[in-house]
């Protein structure tokens, strides 16, 4: 070899499960480029709607369906509803490759993926989505942490139809004001809230677990972010953050969870990685 020639390594190939507020913006900036990954596959609902989007990509991939995903790329960047997460996963994880999990609360109810992921050498990679400070409270977690409290407040209709407000007959189409609707430990929030609180769940993985940490959710008319405030007591630091999330076109989503795939992805395969 010339001592001139420069080895480039291929890039990582990327699927995207899931074409609605997170996947499509993670494959706009996909598309737009990031050093070194290259689009490669979609899975959506809605096939011919979500191809017709996809064509208008400088680098139309083919739209396909989950069970497909794994033969075209090498990592899968998981957006879709909670209940499709281990059939989304598990292909990957099993021929040891990486599964970029949005859906962090449907992770905990199944554990097995974890184990998967150990037995073949994959990865299953949860970003701080629409939360943040997870990068303090993972390196809290390795002293002891005493306590991990979340308080979560969203505008009505970042809330409805969340199960949890069906079961217990919850009408918030008429509150007046700001209103506690949920108290109890992550684990028990993401049952009941699947698609509202999945930073819940990642803040339970990154700490003392979805048993020991104590998460709120409160409905609020008055409000247009999706709020999250932690706060953290342990051996090593005391801590409480909020993060004001601006809804992306889905109301229960904030914006800055595509972004925080984005920034994830980059941290992955960069020269420089910044935060735990
Ligand atoms: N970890 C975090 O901080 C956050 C996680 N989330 C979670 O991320 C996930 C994605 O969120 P969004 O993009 O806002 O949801 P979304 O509802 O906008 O998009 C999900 C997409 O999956 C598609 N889909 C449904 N069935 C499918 C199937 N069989 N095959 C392929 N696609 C299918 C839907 O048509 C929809 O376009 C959700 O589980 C959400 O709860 C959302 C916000 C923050
Ligand atoms: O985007 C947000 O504010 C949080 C969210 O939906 C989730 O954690 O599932």
């Amino acid at each position: 070899m010339n001592a001139m020639t420069q080895i480039r390594p291929r890039p990582l190939r990327v699927a995207i499960a899931g074409y609605g507020a997170v996947g499509h913006r993670v494959a706009q900036a996909l598309d737009d480029g990031l050093p070194g990954y290259e689009l490669t596959a979609i899975a959506a609902r809605d096939k011919p709607r979500a191809a017709r989007d996809v064509a208008g990509l400088r680098y139309p991939v083919p739209v396909v369906d989950i069970a497909e995903l794994e033969g075209l790329a090498d990592l899968v960047v998981e957006a879709a509803p909670a209940a499709l997460l281990a059939e989304i996963a598990s292909p990957f994880l099993a021929a040891g490759k990486r599964a970029v999990v949005l859906s962090a609360g449907a992770l905990l109810e199944q554990e097995a993926l974890v184990e998967l992921a150990r037995q073949h050498g994959g990865q299953i990679i949860v970003p701080s989505g629409a939360l943040l400070g997870l990068d303090a409270v993972a390196a809290a977690a390795q002293g002891e942490i005493h306590s991990v409290r979340l308080v979560t407040a969203k505008p009505v209709k970042g809330l409805l139809g969340a199960p949890y407000l069906e079961r217990n007959g919850i009408d918030l189409t008429g509150i007046a004001g700001a209103t506690r609707i949920f108290q109890g430990s992550a684990r028990q929030a993401a049952l009941g809230f699947p698609a509202n609180v999945n930073v819940a769940a990642a803040l339970s993985l990154a700490g003392i677990g979805p048993d020991r940490t104590m998460v709120e959710i409160w409905a609020d008319p008055a409000l247009t972010r999706n709020t999250h405030s932690i706060s953290v007591e342990a051996d090593s630091a005391r801590f409480s953050m909020s993060i004001e999330g601006v809804p992306s076109d889905n109301p229960k989503t904030g914006r800055i969870t595509a972004l925080s795939v984005i920034a994830c992805l980059r941290k992955l395969s960069g020269p420089l990685r910044v935060g735990t």
